[in-house]
């Protein structure tokens, strides 16, 4: 079906970026799949490492110790190609994984705020989940480097959400200059 969007990102990955609960790992599962492409999440792959839950990481060696792990599964896994990768909220944090995510087509999901507190309410995993006005407003400067910013509104299907991810990919394919090379 998405053949010539295939075709036009040459292999390049796809990093969903955005806040937690606007729908990086939900989108970017169904993303892979239209565009035959791997999906990763660093979440998982983070849990995966450390055979532990994120709540746990938190609670037990502190957020601090979580992000020098994010950053260390999104190096490893920004040397594959032709994946989608679900990111973690706080990713766009470090400056340093700017160089990782900018290898690959980098999306900004955004979802209001009223919407993620709705979809979090009863939402146990996500232990910084109380202060998502204080973290966009640190963020939001930082997700707008993106290459292409995706407005969702509060109605929009995850399906929808990717037929038009598909639709604006093309307008915003890099040419090969433009990728960072680290
Ligand atoms: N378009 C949508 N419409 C309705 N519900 C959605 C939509 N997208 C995601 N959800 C729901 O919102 C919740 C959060 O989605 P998801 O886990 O994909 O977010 P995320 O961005 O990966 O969050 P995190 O950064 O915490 O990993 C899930 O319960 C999911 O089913
Ligand atoms: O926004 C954040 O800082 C986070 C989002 C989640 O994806 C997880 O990475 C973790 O719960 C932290
Ligand atoms: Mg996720």
């Amino acid at each position: 079906m998405s053949t010539s969007i295939e075709q036009s990102l040459h292999g390049i990955s796809i990093y969903l970026i955005g806040m937690m609960g606007v729908g990086k790992t939900t989108i970017g599962k169904l993303l892979a799949h239209q565009l035959n492409y791997r999906f990763f999440d660093t979440d998982v792959l983070i849990e995966r490492v450390t055979q532990q839950s994120i709540p746990e990481i938190f609670a037990e060696s502190g957020e601090d110790n979580f992000r020098e792990l994010e950053h260390q599964v999104l190096q490893e896994i920004s040397v594959e190609t032709k994946s989608v990768i679900a990111t973690g909220g706080g990713i766009v944090e470090r400056q340093i994984n700017w160089s990782y995510l900018q290898q690959g087509l980098i999306i900004w999901l955004d979802v209001e705020v009223e919407v993620l507190k709705q979809r979090l309410a009863e939402d146990q995993n996500r232990p910084l989940a109380d202060k998502l006005e204080l973290l966009l407003q640190k963020r939001s400067s930082l997700y707008a480097q993106a290459d292409l910013r995706l407005k969702i509104a509060a109605n929009q299907t995850p399906e929808a959400i990717v037929e038009q991810i598909l639709e604006l990919i093309p307008t915003v394919i890099k040419s090969e200059s433009e990728f960072s090379h680290s």
